[in-house]
């Protein structure tokens, strides 16, 4: 939790004065302060020389931290920000779409999970092309091992239409290298900080979040015994959900498989993780084949085992 020090430059009235009558009362940071009975400390304000400003600090305390909090909505609210603000996107692949009910939902987290080879990184490129394209959206690409390629996307471009201009589909496709998870926060900090300020009408909205792949930069933290590394994971699933709900992004990212017991494939973010994304699909395809399967594993309104067949590239 922040100490209350760092938030003196943009709320005047927590400067100093307000913080060593915090202080006296044993208050540092806003937990210190959620922790603390407030009657007791407006009690003891109202006994200090200055206490109408130090009760004004109080209330601005509580202001900001009411903010930090999603308002609680109804079922009809949800009902109506469904329709209005989490649309499906097509993937582009109309085997895909029909097995997702139209394609990837904004508001939601879906994770593509296969072996190596099977086509994730593939899919991701024409996703995001095609999002870029019918959606006329942003779309950032967190690309955590050199995966994404500017060729392939305006490959994908022309293979979609011809009739688009690729120059402006491609200036729509953001991408970003990170190659830690801390550089990731910080990636998707400054995005949640640009889409606050922007608004829900900027010029052109992000649609559509991708990070290929997420299990290369949490595996690394999740050796050892200790617990830093999930709550690692955790706060990284978090983040790209509140981001997903919050700005109606459609976030994709990509986990890669691991040899587990007895030599046999499992996901490289296993059991603590499956149950972040709200949309969980395993991509398999056998090698010198064109084919790839994409069978549903978890979805919020679909039956699992469900599978369709597409071919990226003719
Ligand atoms: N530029 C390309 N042009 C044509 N085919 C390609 C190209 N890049 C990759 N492929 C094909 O797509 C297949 C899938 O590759 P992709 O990188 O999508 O797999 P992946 O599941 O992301 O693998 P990994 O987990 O190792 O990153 C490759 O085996 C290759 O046959």
């Amino acid at each position: 939790m922040a100490p209350l020090k760092s938030l003196e430059a943009r709320y005047p009235l927590l400067d100093s004065n307000f913080q060593s009558f915090c202080a006296s009362n044993g208050i540092f940071t806003v937990e210190d302060f959620l922790l603390h009975d407030l009657s007791v400390l407006t009690a003891f304000a109202e006994q200090q020389p200055n206490s109408d400003r130090l009760k004004e600090g109080i209330t601005q305390l509580l202001s900001i931290i009411d903010r930090q909090h999603q308002p609680w909505l109804n079922g009809l609210q949800l009902l109506e920000d469904a329709r209005q603000n989490k649309h499906v996107l097509s993937t582009g692949f109309e085997e895909i779409d029909k097995l997702l009910g139209g394609g990837v939902r904004e508001g939601q987290l879906t994770e593509l999970v296969g072996p190596s080879s099977s086509g994730k990184t593939q899919l991701c490129l024409r996703v995001a092309a095609n999002v870029a394209i019918q959606h006329v959206g942003r779309v950032i690409f967190m690309d955590t091992g050199n995966s994404f390629s500017p060729r392939r996307i305006e490959h994908f471009i022309h293979q979609i239409s011809d009739s688009v201009l690729s120059e402006k589909v491609m200036s729509n496709i953001l991408c970003y290298s990170t190659f830690d998870i801390f550089s990731m926060f910080d990636v998707l900090q400054q995005l949640e900080n640009s889409l606050k300020s922007q608004g829900p009408k900027g010029d052109c909205k992000v649609q559509m979040l991708i990070v290929d792949s997420i299990s290369s930069l949490i595996t690394h933290v999740l050796g050892g015994s200790g617990p830093q590394g999930h709550a690692l994971m955790t706060a990284a699933g978090f983040l790209l959900k509140k981001l997903a709900h919050e700005h109606n992004i459609a976030v994709l990212v990509t986990n890669h498989m691991v040899a587990g017991e007895g030599g046999t494939l499992k996901p490289a973010l296993g059991e603590s993780w499956k149950s972040i994304p709200h949309v969980r699909l395993l991509l398999s395809r056998d090698p010198g084949n064109k084919i790839s399967n994409i069978s549903i594993l978890k979805h919020p309104s679909l039956a699992s085992g469900e599978v369709a067949r597409f071919v990226i590239d003719d």
